[in-house]
C-alpha cells in the first residue's frame, strides 16, 4: 500500500477544503478510525464537487491527487485507505457531470453505511453486555461507544472504568460521552488498569485495523490491557466495523503503526527539567550539540496477539479473531491494489 515519492508531482489542484481535512486528520483535531473514514469521504466529495477540471481525465486525477493528500496523514487506521478505495472505485461516467454525480453519490453512500454500520454493530455487541456490568475503556471509539449506547437503550444499567490513555488523553473524551449517556464513570489513570480489572466484567476497546490473522490494532496500551485481562480472566472485547478490516495483512503486508511527535510526551520544558537547560557545568557533556542523550518514543498503537481477544464485534455479527479471515476474504477478495496510484507508481 506504499505511495511511491518518487513520482513526479503532475500539476493537479486539491481543493484548500481537502488540504484542511488531511492537516485535521494529521494533527488530530479529526481522530478515531470511523470518523477518519467519514472526514476524507467527506473531503473526497467536496473536491468532486468543487472541481474545475475541464476534462473527465483531469478530473479523475484530481480526485486521485486528493485521495493521495488524505492518504498520507496517518497510517495505521486502515478505516481511511478503505474509504478512498471505496469511494473511488464508485467513480465513473463519460463526462465531468457524471463522474461528479457519481463520486458525491458514492461518498454519501460509504457514510451512510458507515453510520448504519455502526448502529447495527452497537446492537450486536450490547448483546454481550448484561444488566449491571461493568466495562473498563481504553482510549475513545465510537464503535466501543455504540455498544454501550446500545445496551443502554436495551434498559441495561451499565457503570464504566475509563483509563486516562496517555498521552493525550481521550480517555476523556470517553468519560464526557459516558457521562452524556448517564454512565457511572470512574477515570483510572493506565497504570491502575490491573488492580481495577477485579471490578470489570468486560475489556471493551475499538480497533484501528484488524489483521488476517485475527491481531488487533489500536491504541497504544490495549495489548498490556488484554494480557491483563486475561490474566484476570475478564473477557476482551474489540468493536470494529468492517472498514477496520485490513486487506495488505492477507498477503503477508504488516500494519505500520504511527510513530508521533515527542512533545506529545514530554514538553520542551519538561524536557529541561531532565536534562537541565546546559548551563549546569558539571553535567555529562552530550555527545554532540544536537544531542542531549535523552530519546522520547512515542508510538501511538500497539498489536494485540488473536490470543488476548475474546471477540471481535463487527456489524456483521461477531468473531473469534482467528475467524475474521473468512470475512475478510468474503468482503475484498484478494485485491488490495489502490485505485488513486493508477498512473503513477506500481500501477502505471
Ligand atoms: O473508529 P472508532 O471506534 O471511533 O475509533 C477506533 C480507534 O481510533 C482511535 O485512534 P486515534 O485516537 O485516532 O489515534 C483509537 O485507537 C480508537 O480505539
Amino acid at each position: 500500500m506504499s505511495m511511491d515519492s518518487d513520482q513526479p508531482d503532475t500539476d493537479v489542484t486539491v481543493a484548500p477544503a481537502v488540504a484542511e481535512t488531511a492537516d485535521d486528520i494529521a494533527e488530530m483535531r479529526i481522530r478515531g478510525a470511523a470518523t477518519i473514514a467519514d472526514a476524507a469521504a467527506e473531503a473526497l466529495a467536496v473536491q468532486a464537487e468543487r472541481s474545475e477540471a475541464e476534462t473527465p481525465a483531469a478530473f479523475r486525477e484530481q480526485l486521485r491527487a486528493a485521495a493521495r493528500t488524505l492518504y498520507e496523514t496517518r497510517p495505521t487506521a486502515v478505516s481511511l485507505p478503505n474509504a478512498l478505495r471505496y469511494v473511488l472505485r464508485g467513480m465513473e461516467g463519460e463526462t465531468v457531470s457524471e463522474l461528479r454525480g457519481s463520486t458525491t453519490s458514492r461518498a454519501a453512500e460509504f457514510r451512510d453505511d458507515l453510520e448504519q454500520a455502526q448502529a447495527t454493530l452497537g446492537e450486536i455487541g450490547a448483546n454481550r453486555l448484561r444488566d449491571g456490568d461493568v466495562v473498563m475503556t481504553h482510549c475513545h471509539s465510537t464503535d466501543a461507544l455504540s455498544c454501550i449506547e446500545a445496551a443502554l437503550e436495551d434498559g441495561k444499567h451499565i457503570e464504566a472504568i475509563v483509563k486516562e490513555t496517555r498521552p493525550r488523553k481521550q480517555g476523556h473524551i470517553t468519560a464526557r460521552q459516558l457521562r452524556e449517556l448517564g454512565v457511572p464513570v470512574t477515570l483510572i489513570v493506565d497504570n491502575a488498569a490491573r488492580r481495577y480489572l477485579d471490578d470489570a466484567d468486560h475489556v471493551l476497546v475499538g480497533a484501528d485495523s484488524i489483521a488476517a490473522d485475527g491481531s488487533v490494532i489500536n491504541k497504544i496500551g490495549t495489548s498490556g490491557l488484554a494480557v491483563n485481562a486475561r490474566e484476570r480472566g475478564v473477557p476482551v472485547m474489540v468493536a470494529a466495523q468492517t472498514i477496520k478490516l485490513h486487506p495488505d495483512t492477507m498477503t503477508g503486508h504488516t500494519v505500520a503503526i504511527e510513530m508521533r511527535d515527542e512533545h506529545e510526551v514530554l514538553p520542551e520544558d519538561e524536557r529541561a527539567e531532565i536534562v537541565g537547560d546546559g548551563t549546569d557545568s558539571s553535567a555529562e557533556p552530550a555527545a554532540d550539540d544536537d544531542d542531549d542523550g535523552l530519546t522520547v518514543e512515542n508510538p501511538a498503537f500497539d498489536v494485540t496477539p488473536p490470543r488476548h481477544v475474546d471477540a471481535i464485534v463487527t456489524e456483521r455479527g461477531q468473531f473469534p479473531p482467528e475467524s475474521i479471515v473468512t470475512l475478510m476474504r468474503e468482503l475484498f477478495g484478494e485485491t488490495t491494489d489502490e485505485p488513486w496510484e493508477r498512473g503513477r507508481g506500481r500501477d502505471r
